[in-house]
């Protein structure tokens, strides 16, 4: 796709969503039904979906009866969506990329993928979370591993959790890309009935916001198995927003960006519902559970568990204060109990409200 092309005259794009998972495959649908609604009103760009999953029984599913029985039984996807196992096939020709694997093995994926993606695509990344080791960011890893200008590469985040968006449920998101362009070209490909998409230039923004969200999700479950209120929680947000904004603001992000969806929004929405994985992780460990039997339980990818040590990695490196990040990784990797984590954190010393950038 070149910097030129608007999404006036792109017509048919064919775009490629890698992992067939919780939110790769609501992405995907969220595309299709995007592209229904383009192909009725004659505006916009008109996708042409294709998802890559790594099981032949769910790629099977999707293509034979329009489910994704791993994810969502009983949910219908759009009828449009073709699956694939095969990468080669997915790839071939896209113009769109979107990425929706973990976030600790997208280097690996990409390194397989590499070949097969087209020289002019725009790749898509859905993922929150920091590598391990490089303390990188999920655009960063594209950009290195695919040798990408930033102008190519795009991040869509917000409060979305995926049980409510494949239902059809009314929800809002950022696209953002630094090439302004490439976000509203992408934006147009994802505005359906019940997805909202804003766009920003703010990639740092967007992406700290996303994967912090899910180490403070954490740290809100812990203390909802704690059994402790709603001024504990509403204390955990807002600090966590604060922390948030001051990682985020010191790698180069618009402090506006975190007061909005990708920020305060996907914080709220993690911090406050069942639905999330983080927040449900931590809530079984405040409850008691030992981090092994957490982890035994739990199917999907809760990100902030190991992208909690890279971003307080990231954190240190560039001198900002993270005391939840912290606790949150002393009990997610040096066995520290929710009871000792939360003396650590109520026994440091007192401060203004308002401190560092
Ligand atoms: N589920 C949600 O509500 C949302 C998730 N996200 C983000 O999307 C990213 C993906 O998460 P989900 O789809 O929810 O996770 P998931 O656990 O539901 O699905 C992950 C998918 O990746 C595949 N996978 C696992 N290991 C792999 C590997 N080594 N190579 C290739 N594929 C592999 C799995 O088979 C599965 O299809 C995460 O970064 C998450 O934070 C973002 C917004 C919403
Ligand atoms: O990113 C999400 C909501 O925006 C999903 O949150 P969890 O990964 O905690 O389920």
């Amino acid at each position: 796709m070149t910097d030129q092309m608007s999404a006036d005259n792109v017509g048919r794009v064919k775009v490629a969503v890698l992992g067939s998972g919780s939110w790769g495959t609501t992405f995907a649908n969220i595309v299709a039904d995007a592209a229904d609604l383009a192909r009725k009103s004659g505006e916009g760009p008109v996708a042409e979906v294709v998802l890559w999953g790594r099981r032949a029984a769910v790629v099977d599913a999707i293509n034979e009866s329009s489910e994704n029985p791993d994810y969502f039984p009983g949910i219908t996807l759009n009828g449009r969506l073709h699956a694939t196992t095969d990468a080669a096939e997915a790839l071939a020709g896209a113009r769109v990329v979107v990425l929706a694997v973990p976030s600790q093995t997208l280097r690996e994926n990409l390194a397989s993928w590499r070949e097969h993606i087209a020289e002019d695509a725009v790749v898509v990344s859905l993922m929150k979370g920091v590598e391990l080791g490089t303390l990188m960011r999920m655009s960063q890893v594209v950009g290195e591993v695919l040798e990408l200008s930033e102008k190519r590469i795009a991040v869509v985040s917000g409060p979305n959790l995926a049980r409510e968006i494949i239902e059809r449920q009314p929800a809002t998101a950022v696209v953002a890309c630094p090439h302004y362009e490439t976000a509203v070209l992408l934006q147009g490909l994802c505005k359906s009935a019940y997805f909202r998409p804003y766009t920003s230039t703010d990639l740092v923004g967007v992406e700290i916001g996303g994967a912090m969200k899910n180490v403070i999700g954490l740290a809100v479950g812990v203390a909802e198995g704690m059994g402790f209120g709603d001024n504990t929680k509403a204390s955990l947000i807002t600090r966590g927003l604060a922390e948030t904004t001051r990682l985020a603001v010191t790698l180069g992000a618009d402090e506006h960006t975190l007061s909005g969806l990708a920020g305060m929004g996907d914080l709220v929405a993690t911090c406050s519902s069942p639905l999330s994985r983080n927040r449900t992780f931590g809530e079984k460990l405040g409850a008691g559970k030992t981090l092994e039997q957490v982890v035994a339980e739990t199917r999907q990818t809760a990100e902030g568990v190991k992208s909690s040590e890279s971003i307080l990695e990231l954190g240190w490196t560039h001198g900002v204060d993270m005391p939840i990040t912290e606790a949150v990784v002393k009990m997610m990797h040096h066995d520290m109990s929710p009871a000792q984590a939360l003396l650590a954190f109520m026994s440091r010393s007192t401060k203004p409200e308002r401190y560092g950038v």
